[in-house]
């Protein structure tokens, strides 16, 4: 059901149906709870009682969340390593754009973005010296993060090349001194990471780290550009203040983390349900995104929406989650994705030819198949 190789598309718009006709939280079929209501979902991650156990989705070891201390002081650290870079200045757009387009110049969905986001971000993964591990995460990003992640070819194990790469991580990180004088980058942010854990370990929280940089701003960066050319975003003339409003609405009509799971830690009530220990919960991130007691014809892409947003729109709005798991890394991406995005579509007319019309959803919520042209704008206006 969940585990098959198909896009899990048809089963999303499924529960947004259901929610839309449930006053409160529902069971699935396979009986875990759905959340498809802001108010609850904050419940669930805010957790003022307590009632789920900490969890994350990138600071983990297998399932064991490292705890909330480790989590903090690390996403400070990744924080502090972000603000070293000036991403911005140092990417050479043409050349990337080059070097992850096909044969015939094109850009495939489900890849390219991944692949150019992984070019922007390589300052703030490892230093160019670490030329082993920057091999080594080329070949996780093109064989796990696009493999498993976003097209979903394997069922429940990671890609065959996963240990492999996980086994020459560590052994390349057991070779490196801890800095003195603070993180420059990923490699360094592992490694400085305090408590017991082996370079294994190590290496395992690197390709988590190396997934949420890489993976989920590349998709997003590819449902920007689409989006932005179907709706005639791609023009010397557009602003930085019309992609802003751009990225916001592609993340909630087309949310990439399309939900947040949490287990429940104790028996409780939410919204009027009865939660047991041990329970999973799953909040529809874009089940809350596209509910028409919150937003004016849901399903249209209308990035104006955003110009007088309601509190109740602010409050709604999840891409990143809530509360202590929430993305330590949500302004510094939008940031990204606002660059990238006026970067490319400032500079080029776009083309963008479709497979089929459904996003494809795995891990990830990702465009439908098909690719995307860029053509070079006329040199002045460049
Ligand atoms: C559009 C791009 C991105 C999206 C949509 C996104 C989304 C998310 C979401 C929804 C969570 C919370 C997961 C949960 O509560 O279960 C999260 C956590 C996280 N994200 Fe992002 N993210 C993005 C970009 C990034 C980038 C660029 C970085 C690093 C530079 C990053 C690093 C992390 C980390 C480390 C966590 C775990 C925090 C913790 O568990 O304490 N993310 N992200």
């Amino acid at each position: 059901m969940l585990l098959d190789r198909k896009s899990l598309w048809p089963q999303l718009r499924r529960w947004e149906e259901q929610a839309a006709g449930r006053d409160g939280p529902f069971r699935l079929r396979f009986g875990t709870l759905f959340v498809a209501d802001a108010d609850a979902a904050r419940d669930v991650l805010v957790d003022p009682a307590g009632d789920y156990l900490s969890q994350s989705g990138f600071f983990r070891l297998g399932r064991e969340s490292l705890s909330q201390a480790v989590r903090s002081e690390a996403s400070r650290e990744l924080l502090r390593v972000l603000a070293r870079h000036d991403l911005a200045s140092s990417f050479d757009l043409d050349s990337a754009l080059g070097e992850v387009s096909d044969g015939r110049g094109r850009l495939r969905h489900q890849r390219w973005g991944v692949e150019l986001v992984r070019r922007y971000f390589a300052p703030v993964i490892a230093h160019r010296r670490h030329t082993e591990i920057n091999a080594l995460v080329d070949a996780y990003v093109t064989s796990s993060v696009v493999t498993d992640d976003i097209v979903g070819h394997v069922l429940r194990r990671s890609h065959r090349t996963v240990p492999a790469v996980r086994a020459g991580l560590a052994e390349q990180l057991g070779r490196l001194p801890l800095r003195e004088s603070g993180a420059q980058d990923l490699v360094d942010v592992v490694l400085g990471l305090p408590g017991e854990l082996s370079t294994a370990d190590r290496a395992q929280l690197l390709q988590r780290l190396v997934l949420s940089t890489v993976g989920f701003t590349g998709v997003t960066l590819e449902w920007v550009v689409m989006l932005g050319i179907r709706h005639g975003y791609d023009t010397p003339a557009v602003g930085q203040e019309q992609v802003h409003q751009l990225v916001k609405e592609a993340l909630r009509l087309y949310p990439t983390a399309w939900r947040l799971i949490r287990v429940a830690a104790a028996d409780h009530d939410l919204a009027g349900c009865r939660v047991r220990e041990g329970e999973h919960v799953l909040i529809g991130t874009h089940a809350i995104h596209r509910s028409a007691a919150v937003w004016d014809e849901p399903l249209d892409f209308r990035p104006s929406r955003w110009e007088q947003p309601t509190d109740d729109q602010r409050r709604s709005y999840l891409p990143f989650g809530k509360g202590e798991g929430m993305c330590p890394a949500n302004g510094f991406a939008v940031k990204a994705l606002e660059h990238l995005g006026h970067l490319i579509l400032h500079g080029h007319r776009g083309h963008v030819r479709l497979r089929t019309r459904k996003p494809h959803v795995r891990t990830l919520l990702a465009p439908p198949a098909g690719w995307t042209r860029l053509t070079p704008a006329a040199a002045p206006d460049r």
